[in-house]
């Protein structure tokens, strides 16, 4: 299987490319494929004839967005439009992932893929546009969304605790917004299953949830994270209002993982399993 990615140096990206498992992975991101700039899809595509595409290039700076939500819309929207249409022209199948912001996190169990979305920040708005830009255009695609990624690569939260851990006595934490921690590396593994599984996809595509396996909160998984450094800090739960952010969060957004078990044979690792993977890795060196 030949697989095409959009986005380079990202996480998702470097972790498809990393597992790739004896299928063709090939990750592009600027200037070969500027999802701002659509129209180089045509030439990059032409070269990479890919059987799937998986666009894991996305506007992620959740609290810059909501001051730069142009460019977060033209990233998270109407890039991926544009990439789907091009998808559905060719008639190949496309993973377009999406994010549990787009939720509004005020129920009171795991969302499932048909829940009323109700995004709160301008990321989650431009990412909810963009799952219905990339369903719109009529080709075959899923929609996988995940959660509080992170991995060896790049920026995330994971990294962020470790070094802010290992600079301070004492770490505040939001305590009160649940969801899926979830590592790039298992994500990865999941949507190469998906993609070998295309013939099966519904017409029309549809939803999946692709996310870690137990729930936690940001405060707990500091605390799992930070356990791991020689003189550990405290971790203190704080509550989001003594965390003041411009972008809101939403309290609750566990995503059901049912669909993607029963339909597509996926098992997604418990989140305290995989982060020991992350954590061993890092412990090594800098970019695991
Ligand atoms: N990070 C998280 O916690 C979560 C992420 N998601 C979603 O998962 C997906 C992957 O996220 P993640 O791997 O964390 O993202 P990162 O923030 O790690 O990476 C962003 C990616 O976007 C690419 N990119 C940025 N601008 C452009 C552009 N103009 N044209 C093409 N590519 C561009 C980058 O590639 P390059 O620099 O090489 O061009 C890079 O690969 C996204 O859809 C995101 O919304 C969902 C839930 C949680
Ligand atoms: C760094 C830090 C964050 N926090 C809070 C802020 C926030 O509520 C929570 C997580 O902070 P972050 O900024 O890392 O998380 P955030 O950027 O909101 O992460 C999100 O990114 C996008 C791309 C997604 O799609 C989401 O699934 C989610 O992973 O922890 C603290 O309480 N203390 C701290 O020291
Ligand atoms: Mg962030």
């Amino acid at each position: 299987m030949k697989v095409l990615v959009i986005g380079h140096s990202g996480q998702v990206a470097r972790a498809l490319v990393e597992r790739a498992d004896g299928d063709t992975v090939t990750a592009l991101g600027r200037p070969e494929i500027d999802l701002a700039a659509p129209d180089t899809l045509a030439r990059a595509f032409d070269a990479a004839t890919p059987d799937v595409v998986v666009n894991a290039a996305a506007y992620t700076a959740v609290d810059a967005a909501e001051s730069d939500e142009d460019a977060a819309r033209a990233l998270n929207a109407t890039g991926p439009g544009r990439l789907a249409e091009r998808c559905a022209a060719d008639g190949v199948p496309l993973i377009h992932i999406s994010t549990d912001y787009v939720f509004d996190g005020t129920l009171d169990r795991p969302y499932r893929e048909d829940d009323p979305i109700a995004p709160q920040s301008a990321y989650g708005r431009t990412k909810a546009e963009g799952e219905a830009a990339v369903r719109a255009a009529g080709g075959r695609t899923l929609v996988a969304r995940t959660a509080w990624v992170y991995s060896p690569f790049g920026k995330n939260f994971v990294k962020t605790m470790l070094r802010v851990g290992a600079e301070r006595d004492t770490l505040t934490v939001v305590a009160d917004q649940h969801g899926n921690p979830t590592s790039a590396l298992d994500i990865a593994d999941a949507l190469l299953a998906l993609a070998r599984q295309s013939a099966a996809w519904p017409d029309g595509g549809e939803i999946v949830h692709v996310a870690g396996r137990g729930d936690t909160t940001w405060c707990d998984f500091a605390r799992a994270i930070v356990a791991s450094l020689p003189e550990p800090p405290t971790v203190k739960a704080i509550t989001t209002a003594d965390y003041p952010t411009p972008a809101t969060r939403p309290a609750n957004s566990r995503l059901d993982g049912t669909r993607l078990a029963e339909r597509y044979g996926i098992a997604m690792p418990h989140w305290t399993q995989s982060l020991d993977v992350v954590l061993a890795r890092l412990a090594g060196s800098p970019e695991g």
